[in-house]
């Protein structure tokens, strides 16, 4: 049990954390969907209430370098665990730097149970730089590695990016990968590009929300079914051709043949290392590899029988995969963990897309709630979030108006996805909604707050929405496509997010600390000290300033 605060007893009502999922505050309004969105109750709570910035990207999210941008996984595992991990994007590159990787017995597996087969390793996975799910260097270095332990031949199926890297970038991946292949090809090793498409077209579904992604995604790498092309770079130019405006992340399915035969069909016998080492996208692609005849998601038409391994574990509790190739990250004492250990009931909700969010990822990737912890999914439309922008912030916002009212939780949390899966959209007009959304749920959920004589924590994982142009590296102002329009910006950024101590009741004792280089890992003890409790010896410091 968490020790009690000798000085502050808690206060009485219970403490909501708000996680405005992909809401950063940026130095220039300069394409800002949140600086132009109507929003007069954040405007209010900024105007009124304490608040500081808190770092949540680069080394304060357990990233590589402070060049990497934050995002949802690592967020919500710093807020969660008020303590900082190497994730999985720095795991991997070590593993690789060290040669650890290679020594471990999954690595050794894999190359074993391709050459007991035909030879064939295949490497499924997002293939782009962005180092939120995956990193191309990582798939780099394993092709080589096979080449050299003696594999005769690799199939990489391309999930194509636009999402966490410029919406249009797939052929700057694309061309010298191939060409980097081309050479291998020269020496006697068979390596090609199989299959590929848009991430939110095929495979990468998660949560659950849409297992038709992943139907699609198997008949395109196992079954090498679709629109033919000769290599991934035609491919990509004519579907962009054939569907104008279509960014990267959405580009329809694509495989690559010879005289109308696949060259990379998946085929009892093959290896297949599913190359992404974030968890929440890789769970269900991995199932259908993974599950014997019970699978019952889709109709796989063939499960062949192959040597499969993802890149990390994605899900200790489910111990899925069952072969991985690196560890990941041990995370241990989270808060929601050390609140049930003393007794504090807890409530969480989100919607599909951000559910796993706020309770997986906020538990330390477990899929296992802890006692007295409550979780309540909404779902989540299966739609374009651009044409949804208020998403499911009414009915996230009815769920805990009423769990607040139920005087049954002490420590609630939820996430608004809007400003993130809307960001993603590039959509600006729509992004603008999203924020606008967001500020209407803020504006029922905070009033019953205070009737529970409650306090409320409003912050965010990372940025996103608060850039939606890609600006121009000298001027600073939006770069133009060649038509004139602004370039949209999808991805996350890397501007720190607001912490808001929202707090009708305490009469101005309370306040937050501006402690130099705070981050997302100091919420932990924030909200354990605004229930009365010292925080755990691992998690960073807390915020909190009683006066
Ligand atoms: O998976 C995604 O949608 C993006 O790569 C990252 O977004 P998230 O980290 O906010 O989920
Ligand atoms: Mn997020
Ligand atoms: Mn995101």
């Amino acid at each position: 049990m968490l020790q009690k605060l000798p000085s502050f007893p808690g206060i009485a009502g219970p403490v909501v954390v708000i996680v405005m999922d992909g809401y950063g505050v940026p130095k220039s309004d300069v394409g800002s969907a949140i600086a132009a969105a109507k929003k007069p109750t954040l405007d209010s709570l900024f105007a009124r209430y304490p608040h500081v910035l808190l770092r949540a990207h680069g080394s304060a999210v357990g990233m590589p370098s402070d060049e990497d941008m934050g995002n949802s996984e690592v967020g919500h595992n710093a807020i969660g665990a008020g303590q900082v991990y190497a994730q999985g994007a720095a795991l991997v590159a070590d593993a690789i730097a060290s040669g650890a990787i290679w020594q471990g017995e999954a690595w050794q597996q894999v190359v074993a149970g391709a050459k007991a087969g035909r030879g064939v390793v295949h490497f499924i996975g997002l293939f782009s730089d962005g180092n939120v799910h995956s990193h191309i260097d990582h798939l780099k270095a394993m092709v080589l590695r096979a080449r050299d332990e003696g594999v005769k031949a690799v199939r990489i199926h391309a999930l194509l990016d636009g999402r966490d890297v410029p919406e249009t970038s797939a052929l700057e991946y694309l061309e010298p990968f191939e060409a980097f292949l081309a050479e291998l090809q020269a020496g006697g090793f068979d390596a090609q590009i199989a299959s590929g498409g848009g991430r939110m077209t095929i495979t990468m579904d998660r949560y659950d929300a849409n297992w038709k992604m992943v139907e699609q995604g198997w008949h395109t790498h196992v079954l090498g079914r679709g629109e033919q092309f000769a290599s991934a770079s035609q491919a990509v130019r004519a579907l962009r051709e054939k569907h104008p405006g279509t960014i990267d992340q959405d580009l329809p399915a694509f495989v690559i043949g010879k005289d109308g035969q696949p060259v990379g069909t998946i085929e009892d016998g093959d290896a297949v290392v599913f190359y992404n080492f974030r968890g929440d996208r890789a769970i269900e692609i991995t199932r259908a590899f993974e599950e014997g005849a019970e699978f019952d998601k889709f109709d796989r038409v063939r499960a062949p029988k192959v040597t499969y391994a993802g890149m990390l574990q994605y899900d200790g509790d489910l111990k899925l995969p069952k072969r991985f190739l690196v560890d990941p990250p041990a995370i241990r004492d989270t808060m929601s963990e050390w609140f049930a250990k003393s007794g504090v009931a807890q409530f969480a909700c989100s919607e599909t897309q951000k559910f796993g969010h706020v309770t997986y990822f906020w538990n330390g990737n477990r899929s296992n709630k802890f006692d007295g912890e409550t979780w309540q999914e909404v779902p989540s439309d299966v739609v374009p979030f651009e044409q949804r922008p208020w998403m499911k912030a009414a009915e996230i916002t009815d769920a805990m108006i009423a769990a607040v009212q139920s005087g049954k939780y002490k420590v609630l949390r939820c996430n608004y996805a809007n400003g993130d899966m809307v960001g993603h959209s590039g959509h600006f007009r729509a992004a603008t909604m999203a924020v606008e959304a967001v500020d209407l749920a803020l504006s029922r959920l905070l009033p019953a707050i205070d009737a529970a004589g409650g306090i409320a924590l409003i912050t965010a994982d990372h940025g996103n929405a608060d850039e939606m142009f890609e600006l121009d590296k000298k001027t600073k102002q939006p770069a133009q496509n060649p038509d004139g329009s602004f370039k949209a910006k999808t991805a996350h950024t890397l501007n720190p997010v607001p912490l808001i101590l929202y707090d009708n009741v305490s009469g101005g004792k309370l306040a937050l600390k501006a402690v130099e280089g705070a981050g997302l890992s100091n919420i932990a003890a924030t909200v354990a000290n605004l229930i009365g409790f010292d925080k755990h010896a691992a998690w960073d410091a807390s915020l909190l300033d009683v006066r």
